[in-house]
């Protein structure tokens, strides 16, 4: 057996190549459902480098490396582009060509992608009900339940905030981190001094215009899911139980950074 890792490594055997490839099993046998499960999966591997990377930045703030923070929240808001991107891939898909597969999804439904809700907390967007989606003791459990109960990458913006000599409240310095986030009238004042006196601030102000990258651009991409979702299956209830297009257009204001938003009217 060749053991020297210089020869005997392959492009599949690096890659894991027979795994992922064989990782593709069609419920029915009819020819678009292939790509319908290509684009979610293509998206989980996505959503888990997004991870990797949202974790690093909020380590990297946590140390107040605001500088080095830009590479990867750089690297964040390119990846969601190309997730927006690739609705138009989706889009191929008609009407027909989905209702004639949609039954084999049961009660299915992006709704329930732990990573996806991960992605969420770890921004700041918290909700726990999301965890009862995810099986007791299963990875997706685990990872959603961590960034459940720690400071997301906002708590850890105001807590760098608070080390820059702003004065923020105990109730957004330690609040219980489970909790939905309420936008805050400090947290307000303190980036509006940010924005308004950007030379003395210049390592928090581009912080702030990177976090607004990443906030805009899930934005736009839930705003092209729900008009690709309108395009496939109009006004149908979801297979995940909720209105469909309604409920997808009611979380098009959520925001993770929303005293980055609100600061704006006052400039
Ligand atoms: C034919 C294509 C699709 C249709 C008709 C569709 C439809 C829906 C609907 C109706 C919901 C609301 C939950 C429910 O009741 O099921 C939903 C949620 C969701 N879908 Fe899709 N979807 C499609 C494709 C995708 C793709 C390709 C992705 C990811 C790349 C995705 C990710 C999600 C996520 C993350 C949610 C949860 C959104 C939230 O709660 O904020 N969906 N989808
Ligand atoms: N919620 C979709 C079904 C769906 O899109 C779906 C089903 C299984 C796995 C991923 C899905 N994608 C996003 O919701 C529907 O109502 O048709």
């Amino acid at each position: 057996m060749n053991d020297d890792p210089s020869t005997s490594l392959t492009y599949g055997s690096y890659l894991t190549l027979d795994q992922l490839l064989s990782a593709q099993h069609p419920s029915s046998d009819l020819h678009d459902e292939m790509l319908f499960i290509i684009i979610h999966q293509t998206k989980e591997l996505w959503l888990k480098q997004i991870i990797h990377e949202l974790k690093l930045s909020r380590d990297l703030i946590r140390a107040d490396k605001l500088i080095e923070v830009h590479k990867s929240l750089s690297r964040v808001s390119r990846i969601q582009a190309v997730m927006t991107l690739s609705w138009d891939v989706l889009a191929t898909l008609t009407p027909a060509d989905y209702m004639s597969f949609r039954d084999v999804l049961g009660t299915s439904s992006g709704f329930q992608s732990a990573q996806f809700r991960q992605v969420e907390f770890l921004l700041g967007i918290k909700d726990k009900a999301h965890l009862r989606y995810q099986e007791e003791g299963s990875e997706g459990h685990s990872g959603l339940s961590a960034a459940l109960h720690q400071p997301s990458l906002w708590d850890e913006a105001s807590a760098a905030l608070a080390r820059a000599g702003f004065a923020l409240p105990a109730e957004v310095l330690e609040r219980d981190w489970s909790r939905p986030y309420e936008p805050s009238p400090a947290v307000e004042a303190a980036w509006l001094e940010v924005y308004r006196n950007t030379s003395k601030w210049w390592p928090l102000y581009q912080l702030a215009e990177k976090l607004v990258d990443v906030d805009d651009a899930m934005a736009t991409w839930r705003h092209k899911h729900v008009i690709t979702v309108e395009r496939i299956i109009g006004f149908k209830r979801g297979t995940g139980g909720t209105a469909g297009v309604p409920y997808l257009q009611s979380t098009l204001s959520k925001r993770a950074f929303p005293e980055l938003w609100s600061l704006r009217t006052q400039i």
